[in-house]
């Protein structure tokens, strides 16, 4: 960050000398404290969740401290801003990583056990925030880790509520164009009124006295109750205002690379964009002698996904229409502060709004948009001439419906434009904004679209999922800088091989793995094998993330164990396969194909000829807890969408940094992955992405062909094995699922076998026969473990974040 010198230490110092001393003691009476003068508990009757609250606020006090002191600081050094605005943060349990990130962790402990009390305990009290979906949600929380750590600027008692910082946000109404002083004037007037109001959430950098802020918004009606003005019937239309106005902030719309077109969800995005914007502004203005033209030097802002969007429409009604700018300076500072990542190639979760739905809410960034659209495509005309190029790259889609494309609105309307993993900005590239990329080509920027890779912060899992595999890092490597700089790691290639690290490292698997069976046995019943193999596939279901593909491979597994003679069935590597994720509500196949594995899971699990060889279970309620303690114990994870289909991917980074294998498809970041860690650390199967399109096209002239092992495991759920006339209509949905894959002339469309789970099984099958071959051998698996987790830097957020902040420096036409 411009200005980072010497004097910020020593006017932190001074600052730092007056506040909360972090001595045992000391926090033991701020928690007493609290627990009376804020909870209004007595010191000596409390339950666990009182002192998890009560222990919330001495950290939230200390996490104060440092946020406003980076604010300040900020200010004094008028440092460039980045924004994040993104419509999901997956944040998780927020108390265990601001204690390792404020480095309090000796301390805490020690005041809390001195008082009978195991931090375990109070972390395990903390409700996991599910502000978000999935990978993306998880994402943006990784990213603000590393933007504090790397010093880049419920309730929840970490939460802070700040009435003091609203924001009006208007919705419907209509444009009143009039002319003044010689000028066309557009004022959009009328509708309905809401208040955004402030949360904010301190996020502490690792090892540094940086923290910045997580801004939520809250929807509340615009004017509060004047109960004596109010006949009934006012009471009651007020009242019906008040719901509507927290319905806006009151959901999370549960859709993972899918859109629902609902109104509410145009909304949910608009309000708080521009919230975030109205917010953005006032920071800057409040810069002494501030000139528009230092806009795009002070801020940045980082579109996640095409959810914030819109932000490209109300940055110009704010320039235009509030701030007075003329278009032209207006749209190029917009242009020059917004950035869009796409997360994406999934056609169906490239947003498109009804201009209808447009026109009634949010009429004047209609006009904006059609004025944008029209210079845009006087542009095109005057490069290409008339064409489909035009239709191709227009914001509008014409058509029965006119829609608004979002993704369409982004490209247009930023600086740069980047994908998450090198495969899928080369599909980016090539399939979804072809006609772009060739106009960014010809007008000789073809470095618009770039590639920043994913990652994920280390701090949270590596650090706080596994302390024991952090203990090792930092034993082997003599500091905890590998924290905050992972390339440290790769010196513990030297060690790769060696039988002390290989004694430590097995334990500390060992150690990961009784956690997790207490865990299954604690939430869900589940004993466990903790000498099998651990077998994890946890992401949201979605068929092209494939896990019906590992469950018709667990299904082959139980038939091969079947056949074998129990003698045989002794040699057999024990395995333990668990599949857990959300499915969007209304994603029906989802939800079978999740029937399907608890309904084999009963049966494998209950099968006494098996049962000791081979378990299979659902976990339910996956979430980044859940995430944080099954990772650390995997011997594999499952990274198998077809290739083309998964963007990145994270979790599989998460898995490898703490000692797990892939078995994966030459997909999203896997590719890359394995180019880090070494070919021979990961099981690679299945069809590339360029062969996907030739796959289909054979397949619909009839040649694709069904593997017998394959066809046993469809007859086994056909004879009604895993439903049968106990669940008829279980039977009949898992039918269904097996007809449609079956339907081959259709392979590679919605109605056949859309991710080739057919033509992937056997490669995947032989794969997993490397697993089990490679296992046998604890050495080598040991040294391919180490060689892996300790080769990982390139896919910690600090390395990705950095990209980002170069990426917002360079301009682009
Ligand atoms: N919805 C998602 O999780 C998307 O964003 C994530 C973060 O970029 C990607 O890793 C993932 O492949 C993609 O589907």
């Amino acid at each position: 960050v411009e200005g980072q010198d010497g004097n910020r230490m020593e006017r932190l110092q001074q600052l730092m000398a007056t506040y909360e001393p972090n001595d045992p003691e000391s926090i033991q009476k701020s928690f007493a404290r609290h627990l009376e003068y804020s909870l209004a508990c007595t010191r000596f009757k409390f339950t666990m969740q009182d002192a998890y609250r009560a222990a919330g606020l001495v950290l939230r006090d200390r996490l104060l401290e440092s946020l406003n002191d980076t604010n300040t600081y900020y200010r004094e050094q008028d440092v460039k801003r980045g924004y994040y605005l993104s419509a999901e943060y997956l944040i998780g349990r927020h108390m265990q990583n601001a204690i390792a990130n404020l480095d309090l962790e000796q301390q805490f402990k020690e005041a809390f056990e001195d008082l009978g009390m195991k931090l375990e305990e109070l972390f395990s009290e903390e409700a996991d925030p599910a502000l978000g979906n999935g990978g993306l949600g998880r994402l943006a929380a990784c990213f603000l880790d590393s933007m504090a750590t790397l010093q880049l600027g419920d309730g929840c008692p970490f939460e802070i509520p700040r009435p003091d910082v609203t924001y009006p946000v208007r919705f419907y109404g209509t444009v009143q164009d009039t002319y003044e002083n010689g000028k066309n004037v557009s004022r959009w007037v009328g509708g309905e009124i809401v208040q955004a109001m402030a949360y904010d959430n301190p996020i502490p950098g690792f090892d540094t006295y940086n923290t910045n802020n997580l801004r939520l918004w809250r929807a509340l009606p615009s004017k509060e109750f004047d109960l004596d003005a109010f006949s009934s019937a006012q009471f009651q239309d007020a009242i019906t205002q008040r719901r509507k106005a927290e319905d806006l902030s009151a959901v999370l719309y549960p859709n993972d690379a899918t859109y629902a077109g609902k109104e509410l969800r145009l909304r949910q995005q608009y309000f708080f964009v521009s919230a975030s914007l109205q917010d953005l502004l006032r920071e800057f203005i409040k810069r002494p002698n501030y000139k528009w033209e230092d806009l795009p030097e002070k801020v940045a802002v980082q579109m996640n996904d095409t959810h914030p969007t819109i932000a490209v429409a109300e940055m110009m009604r704010l320039l235009v229409d509030v701030q007075k700018l003329e278009w032209d300076r207006a749209w190029e500072l917009t242009r020059k502060c917004l950035n869009y990542t796409n997360h994406t190639v999934m056609p169906e979760a490239l947003e498109k709004w009804p201009v209808e739905m447009f026109e009634r809410m949010l009429p004047r960034h209609l006009q904006i948009i059609y004025q944008i659209n029209g210079i845009w495509i006087q542009k095109l005309l005057q490069r290409y001439g008339d064409g489909p190029i035009i239709a191709a790259l227009s914001i509008v889609e014409e058509g029965d419906v006119k829609k608004i494309r979002m993704g369409h609105l982004a490209i247009i309307g930023a600086n740069k434009i980047n994908g998450v993993a090198a495969i899928h900005t080369e599909i980016i590239k090539k399939e979804t904004f072809p006609e772009y990329y060739k106009w960014c080509c010809d007008n000789g920027d073809p470095n618009k679209i770039v590639n920043m890779t994913n990652g994920v912060t280390p701090r949270r899992w590596i650090h706080c999922a596994n302390p024991a595999l952090s203990e090792i890092f930092t034993k082997y490597l003599g500091s905890q800088e590998w924290l905050t700089d992972m390339n440290k790691l790769k010196e513990m290639l030297q060690y790769k091989e060696d039988p002390k690290l290989h004694e430590e490292w097995i334990a500390m698997k060992k150690g990961c793995k009784a956690k997790l069976a207490d865990w299954l046995k604690s939430t869900m019943d589940l004993e466990i094998d903790q000498d099998a193999l651990i077998d994890i596939q946890i992401k949201r279901i979605h068929e092209y993330k494939r896990q019906l593909m590992n469950i018709l491979f667990v299904i082959h597994r139980y038939l091969e164990l079947k056949k074998k003679s129990p003698s045989e069935r002794a040699s057999f590597q024990k395995r333990v396969v668990l599949i857990g994720g959300k499915a969007a509500s209304a994603y029906v196949n989802a939800k079978i194909i999740i029937k399907l594995i608890n309904n084999v899971a009963k049966v494998i699990n209950n099968d006494p000829d098996t049962k000791q060889y081979l378990k299979c279970a659902f976990v339910p309620n996956y979430c980044v807890s859940a995430a944080q303690v099954m990772i650390p114990a995997s011997d594999i994870s499952e990274h198998i969408s077809t290739a083309g289909t998964e963007a990145s991917g994270t979790s599989n980074m998460k898995f490898v940094m703490n000692g797990g294998l892939i078995v994966g498809t030459m997909d999203g970041a896997n590719i890359e992955i394995r180019e880090e860690c070494g070919h021979d650390t990961m099981f690679i199967f299945g069809c590339e992405e360029h062969q996907v399109a030739g796959i289909s096209a054979r397949a619909q002239e009839g040649h694709y062909p069904i593997d017998n092992r394959l066809q046993a495991v469809f007859d086994a759920i056909r004879n009604g094995k895993f439903a049968g006339q106990a669940e008829p209509e279980a039977q009949s949905e898992f039918e269904s699922i097996i007809s449609r894959l079956c339907n081959t002339r259709a392979a590679g469309t919605w109605d056949g076998d859309r991710y080739l789970v057919i033509h992937d099984f056997p490669s995947f099958i032989d794969a997993q026969a490397k697993v089990d071959e490679t296992y046998k051998n604890r050495s080598l698996w040991c040294k391919l473990s180490i060689q892996a987790a300790s080769s990982m830097a390139q896919f910690s957020t600090d390395r990705t974040i950095s990209e980002y902040a170069k990426a917002c420096e360079s301009r682009t036409t």
